[in-house]
């Protein structure tokens, strides 16, 4: 699915730079659920950033599904982005004024589908996240667990080979957080692939690897014996 080699990145402090990514090797295979570990500041949102193709590496190669990520065009680039992945984050990053559906539907409009199919995609999304009543709120009308569930359909609106989480449940509370997780588990064992960046050690232990990162580098890469969510919920 993605294979990195080398990868270095700073960024420019004034006048001279931090050198944040210190020669990451990564690879991640189709059907993981993979959780990126390490103490604030030690590189974890820029990897994932640049994965996401939202940054780019100074030095180091990225090959995502094949394809050599350098040197693309914004407009490439969000090609790929959109074909590609999809996206989670702490704060949800839903559109305030746009109703559940309508941000569901969202990434659709910018993959050129019409109306009508976004509508009906969205919807079929919004019914796996279990919130297809709650399609005509605005998200200031929901739970945060219901926003990140509407936060997820819209991740998944474009059928993204690879699913990238920055702290999915850093803003929930402990059993919503399982419940959520308990659903990107449901995800990933449908074969969907998934790296999640997170600070809590139980939420790690619910993905199957975890990558543990500390001053720019990986310390740790493991396999782990996955805890299943859905106990807790
Ligand atoms: N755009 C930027 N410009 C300058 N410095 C940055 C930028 N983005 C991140 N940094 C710095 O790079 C370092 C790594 O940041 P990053 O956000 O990747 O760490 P993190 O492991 O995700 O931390 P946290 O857990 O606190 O989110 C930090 O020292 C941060 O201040």
């Amino acid at each position: 699915m993605l294979k990195i080699n080398q990868l270095h990145k700073s960024y420019p402090i004034g006048d001279s730079s931090l050198h944040v990514l210190k020669g990451i090797d990564i690879s991640v295979e189709e059907g993981e659920m993979v959780a990126i570990m390490g103490s604030s500041g030690s590189g974890k949102s820029t990897l994932l950033n640049i994965i996401g193709m939202l940054d780019e590496a100074d030095t180091g190669d990225y090959i995502l599904d094949g394809l050599p990520i350098k040197n693309l065009t914004e407009k490439k680039a969000a090609v790929y982005r959109n074909k590609f992945l999809g996206f989670i984050f702490q704060s949800f990053n839903l559109i305030n004024y746009k109703n559940a559906i309508e941000n569901v539907a969202l990434p659709l409009y910018y993959q050129g589908i019409k109306r009508k199919e976004r509508i009906e995609k969205a919807k079929f999304h919004l019914q796996k996240v279990g919130l297809l009543d709650w399609a005509d709120h605005l998200p200031k009308e929901l739970s945060g667990g219901q926003k990140q569930r509407v936060a997820i359909a819209r991740a998944l609106a474009a059928n993204p080979k690879l699913l990238l989480a920055d702290e999915p449940t850093g803003a929930l509370d402990t059993k919503t957080s399982h419940e959520i997780m308990a659903f990107i588990q449901s995800l990933n064992d449908e074969g969907k692939t998934i790296l999640m960046v997170t600070h809590e050690e139980d939420i790690a232990n619910m993905c199957k690897r975890i990558v543990r990162l500390r001053d720019g580098v990986i310390m740790e890469d493991k396999k782990v014996n996955q805890v299943r969510a859905e106990q807790y919920v």
